[in-house]
């Protein structure tokens, strides 16, 4: 954990998160310890204490980006609670054309992800990232550089599990610059 968050809200989404995270031994490949936080959403309480939590950590932008796809399940919640409007970083061939992409690799394969170029204004913007895990950081700088080349500037980088020692975060500083703040709620 980085930042801001009160350490009471942080405690509340810790608590939740032990209490409901599944472990998934090879999943989705061989050798790759899933780490599934939809058990903690699914519960109302669960829910309630993470997007909380990560409504701190992105209090002060006015756009929520929602990464494909248990970003989605954050994010929304956290633009409503913060009275902003959400936006879907999704898997590449899923939105409608023009759209910005970038192909990029994870902890078990690789992915596209893509932005809208037309209908939502992303240009100016101050756009907080919310996801579920910051694995590798594949991810996270994928959609760092889809907002920054949509002309956005990137609020902050916020997850609920940082998976350690992979060197997502370093990967991130690297990629992104490393004034680009990056919170999570618990390791693991
Ligand atoms: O830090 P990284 O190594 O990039 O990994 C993190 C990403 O991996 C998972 O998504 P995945 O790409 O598996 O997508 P899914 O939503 O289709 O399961 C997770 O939800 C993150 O988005
Ligand atoms: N081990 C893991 N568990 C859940 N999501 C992930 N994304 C990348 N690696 C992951």
């Amino acid at each position: 954990m980085t930042a801001a968050a009160t350490p009471d809200s942080v405690h509340r989404a810790r608590a939740a998160i032990t209490r409901h995270i599944r472990l998934v031994e090879d999943f989705p490949s061989p050798g790759i310890a899933f780490k599934d936080l939809t058990p903690v959403l699914a519960d109302p309480d669960g829910l309630d204490a993470v997007v909380a939590a990560l409504a701190e950590y992105c209090a002060g932008a006015d756009l929520i980006a929602g990464i494909d796809a248990r970003g989605f399940l954050v994010g929304g919640a956290i633009a409503r609670e913060l009275g902003v409007g959400v936006v879907a970083v999704r898997k590449g061939g899923k939105l409608p054309p023009p759209v910005i992409g970038v192909d990029y690799q994870l902890e078990y394969g690789s992915a596209r992800l893509e932005v809208p170029a037309a209908g939502i204004t992303l240009r100016g913007r101050s756009v907080a990232v919310v996801d579920d895990v910051l694995a590798t950081g594949g991810t996270l700088i994928a959609t760092g550089k889809l907002l920054a080349e949509a002309g956005a500037r990137v609020h902050g980088l916020s997850v609920i599990m940082e998976l350690d020692g992979m060197g997502g975060r370093e990967a991130v500083a690297a990629g992104l610059g490393a004034d680009v703040p990056v919170h999570n709620l618990c390791g693991g």
